[in-house]
This record gives C-alpha cells, sequence and structure tokens, in this order.
C-alpha cells in the first residue's frame, strides 16, 4: 500500500463518527453567520507580478520526519505574514503531519482580531463535507481537493460543498489525467504536486511539463520541493502564480530572506 493510500484509509476511519448529511442550506447558513474570511483566490493572483508565496505550517512529514517539533502556529504564521507571504497553508492532520484544527481556529482567530489577515487554506486529506464544515468555522479560506485520492462523486460533493460555504478550493493533481478531471470539475485553482505522494520523489520538472497545459484562465500553483531562488525561477518561468512552500521555510533561520528570493525569482 502506497503512502497516500495509507493516509487516506486512516482519514477515513478518523473521521467516521463525524461524517453525517451536510445539506446545502447548512452551508449558506453557515457562510452568512460567520465572517467572511480573506480570498484566498485574489491572494494568489498579485498585481505586481511578483510570485505570490503560500507558506506552509508543517511540524513534521512522512517523508521528512520531524521538521520543527513543537513550533507554534501562531508565532510561525505571524513570521511567514511579517515576511509578505500571500497566504498560509496549515496542516490540520495530527497522524502523519503533527498540526491540528486548533493551529487553524487561533492563527485565523488571531489575524481577524489583529489584521491585516492572509487567508489560510485547510491543509488536510478532505474526504467529505464535514470537513468543509469545520473548515468553515476555523476560519479558513480554502480547502484541498487531492484529485488523486477521491472518486469523482467525493470531489463534487467536496467542491459544492465549499462553494456553497464560501470557500476557495486548491485542486491537487500529478499528472495530465488527473489534469483533466481537475478541469471537469471547473476548477479555479491548480496546483501540481511535485511531490510525488506515493513514493516521495520531488522534480520541479512535474511543474514544467503540466502547469503549461493548464486552461489559461485557472490559477496555477506549483507544491512541494522549492528551497532556492532559482527553484522559484522554474516555476515562474512555465507559468506558476504561486508557490507553495513548507519544508524550507519551515527550518529557515531568516524565513523573510527566503521569501523574498522566492518572489523575486
Ligand atoms: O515541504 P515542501 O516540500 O515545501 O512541500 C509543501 C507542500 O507542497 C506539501 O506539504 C504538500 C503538498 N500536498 C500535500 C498534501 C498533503 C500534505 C502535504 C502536502
Amino acid at each position: 500500500m502506497d503512502k497516500l493510500t495509507e493516509i487516506m484509509a486512516h482519514k477515513r476511519r478518523e473521521i467516521a463518527p463525524l461524517v453525517r448529511p451536510v445539506y446545502a442550506a447548512e452551508l449558506a447558513e453557515l457562510n452568512h453567520r460567520l465572517p467572511r474570511p480573506p480570498s484566498f483566490a485574489a491572494a494568489l493572483r498579485r498585481s505586481d507580478r511578483k510570485l505570490a508565496i503560500i507558506s506552509e505550517i508543517k511540524r513534521r512529514s512522512p517523508s521528512a520526519g520531524d521538521i520543527k517539533a513543537g513550533a507554534s502556529a501562531l508565532a510561525q504564521a505571524r513570521a511567514y505574514r511579517a515576511a509578505g507571504a500571500s497566504a498560509l497553508s496549515i496542516l490540520t492532520d495530527t497522524e502523519f503531519f503533527g498540526g491540528t484544527l486548533a493551529d487553524l481556529i487561533e492563527v485565523a482567530a488571531d489575524f481577524s482580531q489583529n489584521p491585516p489577515a492572509i487567508p489560510a487554506l485547510r491543509k488536510d486529506f478532505m474526504v467529505h463535507p464535514i470537513q468543509v464544515v469545520q473548515a468553515r468555522e476555523a476560519g479558513a479560506s480554502a480547502i484541498l481537493i487531492i484529485v488523486r485520492a477521491l472518486d469523482d462523486g467525493e470531489i463534487t460533493a467536496l467542491h459544492t460543498a465549499a462553494q456553497a460555504a464560501g470557500l476557495d478550493a486548491l485542486f491537487e493533481i500529478h499528472n495530465e489525467d488527473e489534469l483533466d478531471r481537475a478541469v471537469m470539475h471547473r476548477a479555479k485553482i491548480i496546483g501540481v504536486n511535485n511531490r510525488d505522494l506515493a513514493i516521495f520523489k520531488t522534480d520541479i520538472g512535474l511543474s514544467e511539463r503540466l502547469i503549461p497545459l493548464f486552461p489559461k484562465d485557472v490559477i496555477a500553483v506549483s507544491e512541494s520541493g522549492f528551497t532556492s531562488g532559482a527553484d522559484a525561477a522554474r516555476a515562474r518561468a512555465c507559468g506558476a502564480h504561486a508557490l507553495l512552500v513548507g519544508e524550507s521555510l519551515m527550518r529557515a533561520p531568516d524565513p523573510a530572506a527566503l521569501i523574498s528570493a522566492f518572489q523575486t525569482a
């Protein structure tokens, strides 16, 4: 069994006790009642032509092991914001990545009380609309849809729920077939994960192959494996609007210097 399959099996077991029908009316009511989160999509389209940097809070991962065990999500988020990050990606999976939904709640609450708020992606293995309810309540601006991990019915349910709740969706893909599926679902934001989650090999060449095939109106994100301005320059050259960066920023003694190197590549 590859790692993604293992993670998805665990996630389905983890959320099983929470699963219940989630109707459009409930999501619309939630969206109406809660303050509107900052737009994730808008943050990725910068007017100054710099690359948008989605900065990730990730304490550990199956591929890297411990990255920054015990890191404060709030301190990390504040450092990223001060460094000019366009958006955050907050891992909320505990078992494999050492994050929690409480990390997202803490950061979103702090940012809304002490502006400016930058949008946060709930980075988790979404399988059911109940996780969209959680994301909206926690203060997220977007959810992740990993195309390879889901069937088309699940994708429709998640995407429809996200739209009803006022959230954007980042569709994550690894090959041409998954790109076709994301486009069929009318994805507005598509990310190429340069890391193959089955075997943990990272290759920015995957973005160079796939991003030029995106429809012109889609926001293009290149995810994983960025450590230098030279890496970022490759993503920009093939048409990426945004980079999703985790490990190198978590480890950086000065995230601001690295973010600025990525932005101006
Ligand atoms: O730490 P990196 O190599 O900069 O990668 C960040 C991000 O792309 C990666 O964490 C990621 C991409 N897709 C995911 C899906 C689930 C969990 C994690 C991820």
